[in-house]
């Protein structure tokens, strides 16, 4: 089998290579010009797999992304053809609510405010959402969530609008697909009017598309009302944002919310597995996560939002990403998602909880913890 992938998927030698010929290129480079031979082609959210790269690729059976988002594939095209194609749902979820968390700690501590008396709302409960639920529940945050789509399946809620939780929310953070048409679209689903109902001093965080958010309308708004608090990993037109934009915003890093060497494999994996459709032994994470374990230490005594931050920042360091960010533009937004390929989740670090009460919480937060 001819496979053509992204250079930067993790895992991809070990992998891939055994299942055939394996070619590896930048995802942004990956062109119809490359595409003659290949059977399997593996991609992460920076190709484009649209019906001009398809129609150079008559031999193409298998489209993979070891991404969550799909909006980069036209499904269209490839169901047309008959190409079967698979994502990696949930793969890079656990970093995104990492990411997410450690942003409302510093927007919290910065205000002066302890994020146990905010309400948060959630747009988008589903992997990624329901892993920043899980931790904010576990720190005895009041959570509003609003899913139209599940409220519609019947899930159990509450269930709450997208105009009462900007009524209502101290922050609101965004984990909804980019969705172009029809009843669900995504685009623009925070415009410029929706931008206006946020409460005043109310913190935005998106760690889902760009284009969730009307960024023209976002930088107008925070000029406006600089008490709106940002926090912003994806961006309208990446890897080129708009400046501005990047300097309003209070925490800015570059798509790399869901970054982890854990959420990468698994991404890598879930293909592995799609591909060979069960055919091949598909390993497991450990197998393939050849990072050294660190000893264990004791938590702190309290589990402030200051000790939290400092449990969080151990493992990823969000501000000191956010520097180094600002000073990479304009033209290092990729050289810093590369930079991040190697960040560990907070299972990477083992903690000697106090007691079982600690014990839930930080086994909710994602921690490894001490028998
Ligand atoms: N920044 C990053 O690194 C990063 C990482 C992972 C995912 N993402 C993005 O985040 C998106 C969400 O990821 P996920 O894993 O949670 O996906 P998911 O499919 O598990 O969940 C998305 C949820 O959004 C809900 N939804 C759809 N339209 C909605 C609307 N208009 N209002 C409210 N809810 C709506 C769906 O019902 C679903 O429950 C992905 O599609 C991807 O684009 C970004
Ligand atoms: O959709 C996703 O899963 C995320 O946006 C993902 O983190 C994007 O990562 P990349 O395509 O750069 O590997």
């Amino acid at each position: 089998m001819n496979l053509l992938a992204d250079e930067n998927m993790a895992a991809l030698t070990p992998l891939f290579a055994p299942l055939g010929r394996l070619r590896a290129l930048p995802g942004r480079d990956i062109s119809a010009t490359d595409m003659a031979d290949v059977e399997a082609l593996l991609v992460r959210s920076v190709t484009r797999v649209d019906a001009s790269l398809l129609a150079a690729a008559p031999k193409l059976r298998f489209v993979g992304t070891a991404t969550i988002g799909t909006d980069h594939l036209d499904l269209a095209a490839l169901s047309e053809r008959g190409i079967r194609w698979a994502n990696a749902p949930g793969c890079n979820a656990e970093a995104v609510g990492e990411w997410v968390l450690q942003a409302l700690l510093v927007l919290a501590l910065r205000s002066g405010r302890a994020l146990r008396d905010c309400t948060l709302g959630i747009v988008g409960v589903g992997n990624t959402g329901s892993a920043v639920l899980r931790r904010l529940k576990a720190l005895g945050v009041r959570v509003l969530c609003c899913d139209p789509l599940r409220q519609a399946a019947g899930d159990s809620g509450p269930w709450f609008s997208l105009d009462q939780l900007l009524a209502q929310c101290d922050g609101i953070t965004l984990h909804v697909p980019l969705v172009e048409g029809g009843a669900n679209a995504t685009r623009a689903l925070l415009d410029q009017q929706r931008l206006a109902q946020l409460g005043e001093g109310a913190w935005l965080l998106n760690a889902s598309r760009g284009e969730v958010i009307d960024n023209r309308a976002l930088v107008a708004e925070k000029r406006r009302r600089p008490d709106l608090k940002l926090a912003l990993d994806v961006w309208e037109q990446e890897p080129l944002p708009m400046p501005e934009l990047v300097e309003l915003a209070d925490i800015a890093t570059p798509h790399i919310a869901g970054y982890s060497l854990e959420g990468k494999i698994r991404g890598s994996l879930m293909l592995h597995c799609a591909l060979t459709r069960g055919q091949v032994r598909t390993p497991a994470l450990a197998e393939l996560l050849d990072a050294p374990a660190k000893p264990a230490e004791a938590a702190p005594t309290t589990l402030d939002d200051q000790s939290l931050l400092g449990l969080l920042q151990q493992v990823f360091d969000l501000e000191r990403e956010d520097e180094r960010f600002r000073a990479a533009l304009p033209g290092g937004f990729d050289a810093r998602r590369k930079a991040n390929l190697a960040r560990r989740e907070c299972s990477a670090l083992t903690l000697r909880p106090v007691d079982d009460t600690q014990r839930t919480v930080l086994s909710a937060l994602g921690f490894s913890l001490t028998e």
